[in-house]
């Protein structure tokens, strides 16, 4: 798949198939619309163009907005990549963008610069200054400067009735498993392990301080859960907290993880979190012998269900 960081960068010989959205999370309803994209490719020896924005028009659009995205853009990136695509466009969404009126967004972008034959777009789909545009104005424009316009219609969006919104409330409520199966991959946490007060390996549980550089990336809620990395090539399971710590006075989120069967120095690696199932809520015990003995119990936990796996 090829990045391009604006459409003025994008270059094609091939004619296009193009698709516009955000896809926060490439989740399964995205999925199929991706699947539709790449199998009309195929058919008409066209190009497939996904075109995204980043930031997020709603980061842009409303200043203070602080809406948290399920995917970081380099997560999304990856995400796409992995469906087959071969063209990921990654625009920088800003005012001037957002005040091109429809035509001006179909003429110079979509037809001279993105060489568009067809377009795949919802059928609830506005776009232009003010969202002035439907797709019946996209149908007109699609005669006029020769593309074709394929819906996704409403039944089909009903179908798949998955939103990148609801998959946001299950995590915030940790319902880790309903966003898990809107996702059709286990939601994950990506960063840099870093140090933290090296109390852990004194009880036992070294744990491995995740650092999210993103701050626009949702954590889950607050909590304790069962997770898997990819570390070296080998899955590995763990146990991961979501919190402040309140047994050592914590004040600030952290994201710790303990890995069963495995005992390697992680400082400074780029680590992906797949988050499995939700355990428990964070307690504050009277002692750090005290939280010892529930991590002992959490781990009894997660490897009960890791064996059922
Ligand atoms: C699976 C797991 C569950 C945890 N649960 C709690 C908890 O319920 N309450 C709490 O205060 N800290 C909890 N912790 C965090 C510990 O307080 C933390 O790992 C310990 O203070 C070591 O911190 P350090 O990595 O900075 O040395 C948990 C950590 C893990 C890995
Ligand atoms: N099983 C394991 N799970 C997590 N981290 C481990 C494990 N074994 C070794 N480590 C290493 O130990 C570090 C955590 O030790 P810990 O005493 O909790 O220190 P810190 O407070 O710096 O996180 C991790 O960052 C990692 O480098």
């Amino acid at each position: 798949m090829k990045i391009f960081h604006s459409i003025e960068t994008f270059r094609t010989r091939q004619k296009t198939i193009v698709t516009i959205g955000t896809f926060d999370g490439v989740h399964i309803g995205h999925q199929k619309i991706i699947e539709k994209l790449l199998d009309n490719a195929k058919t008409n020896n066209y190009q497939s163009v996904i075109l995204t924005f980043f930031p997020h028009p709603r980061m842009v659009l409303q200043e203070d907005s602080e809406i948290k995205l399920l995917n970081t853009i380099h997560e999304r990136a990856d995400l796409l990549e992995q469906t087959g695509l071969d063209n990921l466009i990654i625009h920088p969404f800003d005012k001037t963008f957002s005040r091109l009126t429809a035509e001006e967004f179909v003429k110079n972008i979509l037809v001279d610069q993105l060489k568009i034959k067809k377009i795949v777009i919802g059928y609830d789909h506005r776009f232009g200054r003010n969202r002035s545009a439907n797709i019946e104005d996209l149908i007109i424009f699609g005669e006029k400067y020769d593309f074709e316009v394929e819906q996704i219609s409403a039944q089909e969006i009903e179908e798949v009735s998955i939103s990148s919104t609801k998959i946001r409330n299950a995590l915030q409520e940790g319902d880790i498993v309903l966003a898990n199966s809107y996702l059709g991959y286990p939601y994950f946490l990506s960063g840099i392990v870093k140090e933290g007060k090296q109390l852990g390996r004194t009880i036992g549980f070294p744990t491995a301080n995740l650092m999210i550089e993103e701050n626009y990336k949702l954590i889950p809620k607050n909590g304790v859960y069962i997770v898997k990395s990819m570390l070296h090539n080998k899955t590995v399971y763990g146990i991961m907290n979501i919190g402040i710590n309140p047994t050592v006075n914590g004040n600030k989120q952290s994201i710790e993880v303990y890995y069963l069967d495995l005992d390697l120095n992680l400082y400074n690696q780029n680590i992906k979190i797949s988050i499995l199932k939700y355990i428990r809520a964070e307690e504050k015990f009277d002692s750090l012998a005290l939280l010892q003995q529930q991590l002992e119990k959490d781990k009894a936990i997660a490897l009960a269900f890791i064996n059922k796996l």
